[in-house]
């Protein structure tokens, strides 16, 4: 599978690696400067690269018909535009905040949790979030991802990073350096705190389920989750 890489940063080499493990080939390595050149040879493409710049490549992407997986977070208020326009150009796309399998599993468990506590009025969520200090956007894709998780398994409406109100739920963004991300999803009352937790100890999680991801979206065309590549069911 001849494979364009759309940011080729801290994701962008460890996703290589693990493409050049599985037998593909590289024929874009895109960063600030280059250009789209070779996009055109791609069997697919893989975004990894700033929030700013995500809503672009992936356009690039459906205008020379190249299915795309968008790891890249921080750009989500454009996601339904985006969702539109792979449907008018017939094209494929996937936009995940989160490759790792663990994280995937994570979210699962998140809604199965909230959709049980959601009755138990005496614990109140809240959630933290640590990455290393290079991070762009703060809260993390994945935050978002579980924070919707939980809203729409409960009563909570939306979600702060700060001053939350009685139906928000509060995100504690934390950058410490080298951490490449660590999400904690916390119950509390009055006698005791439930948590579930989910540690990456690297970034080859997140760069081995982009790949996969991009295998499995080749020659589809429609807007699908890592839900639907996983498998995991509805
Ligand atoms: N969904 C997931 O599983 C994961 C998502 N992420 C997300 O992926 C993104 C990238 O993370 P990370 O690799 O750590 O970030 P880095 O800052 O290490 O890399 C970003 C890369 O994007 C490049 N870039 C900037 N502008 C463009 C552009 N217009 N077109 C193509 N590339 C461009 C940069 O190029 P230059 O060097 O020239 O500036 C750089 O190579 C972030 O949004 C992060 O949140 C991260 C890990 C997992
Ligand atoms: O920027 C990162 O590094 C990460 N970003 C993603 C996010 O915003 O959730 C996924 C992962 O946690 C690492």
């Amino acid at each position: 599978m001849k494979i364009a890489l759309l940011g080729y940063g801290k994701m962008g080499k460890v996703i290589e690696k693990i493409a050049l493990e599985r037998g593909h080939e590289i024929v874009l390595r895109k960063s600030s400067t280059s250009t789209y050149e070779g996009l055109e040879n791609a069997d697919v493409a893989i975004d990894f690269s700033i929030p700013d710049s995500a809503v672009c490549n992936i356009k690039q992407c459906f205008d020379t018909n190249v299915p795309v997986v968008c790891g890249t977070t921080g750009w989500l208020e454009h996601y339904n535009e985006m969702v539109s326009l792979c449907e008018s150009k017939n094209g494929g796309f996937i936009y995940g905040s989160n490759f790792s399998l663990g994280v995937n599993i994570f979210f699962e468990l998140n809604n199965y949790l909230a959709k049980m506590m959601s009755n138990l009025k005496q614990y109140k969520v809240s959630m933290e979030e640590i990455h290393h200090t290079q991070k762009l956007d703060a809260p993390s894709g994945t935050a978002i991802s579980l924070a919707k998780g939980i809203i729409e398994n409960s009563d909570y409406t939306s979600w702060a990073l700060e001053n939350p109100t009685e139906n928000q739920i509060h995100i504690d963004a934390k950058r410490i350096e080298n951490v490449p991300g660590t999400h904690s999803v916390f119950y509390d009352s009055t006698v005791d705190q439930i948590e579930i937790k989910h540690t990456a100890h690297n970034r080859e999680g997140f760069a081995l389920g982009s790949v996969i991801a991009a295998e499995w979206l080749v020659n589809k065309k429609g807007v699908f989750t890592m839900k639907d590549v996983l498998n995991l069911g509805r």
